[in-house]
């Protein structure tokens, strides 16, 4: 089976929960009183997506910094905004870029519309899913999403979320600063 390492990089304001999604990704699991990112740090899984192993590069950037990558998580829309230009700007053509609402279990302090953010992600052709890191919702759908964005390496185009299934590898680190 075909292994294809997808680089991902997390962007976004400190505190919207980046590296809880990730841990959460990677190791299903949930730290409320998880540590502030401190520069960057990085984790990878495979997962199968239809005939082809993925490995996730994941790394995940402290909020403060402005690094460049394909992933962005954002809870304010200028910001997001401002990142999206950077990345049509600077990043490489082919890129992917997924938008996740994180903490959508907090309903009562909704900062931003679905609708609104749905609409807008569909105007830059991104990925939109609203996430919770903490109750565990759309995370590994939201790496479903990447993988399927990612042009297929054979004849038959990638459909549906079939076929998506996560694999832990034992040997690989848990968590380290890079
Ligand atoms: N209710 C709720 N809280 C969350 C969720 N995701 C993260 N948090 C909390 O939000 C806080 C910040 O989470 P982090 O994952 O450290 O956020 P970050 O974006 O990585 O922050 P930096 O490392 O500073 O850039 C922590 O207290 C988390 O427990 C979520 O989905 N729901």
């Amino acid at each position: 089976m075909a292994l294809r390492e997808l680089k991902v990089c997390l962007l976004g304001d400190t505190g919207v929960g980046k590296s809880s999604i990730v841990w959460r990704f990677v190791e299903d699991s949930f730290d409320p009183n998880i540590n502030p990112t401190i520069g960057a740090s990085f984790m990878t899984k495979t997962v199968q997506y239809q005939n082809e192993l993925h490995k996730f590069l994941i790394w995940d950037t402290a909020g403060q910094e402005r690094l460049l990558s394909f992933f962005v998580l954002q809870e304010t829309f200028s910001t997001l905004k401002n990142w999206v230009k950077e990345l049509r700007q600077h990043g490489p053509p082919n890129i992917v870029v997924a938008i996740a609402g994180n903490k959508c279990d907090l309903i009562d302090v909704r900062e931003v519309m679905e609708r609104d953010a749905k609409d807008y992600a569909d105007s830059i052709h991104a990925i939109f899913v609203e996430t919770s890191a903490k109750n565990a919702i759309n995370i590994n759908e939201l790496f479903i999403e990447i993988s399927r964005r990612i042009p297929s390496t054979d004849a038959n185009p990638p459909s549906g979320g079939k076929g998506f299934k996560l694999r832990r590898q034992p040997s690989e680190p848990k968590r380290s600063c890079c």
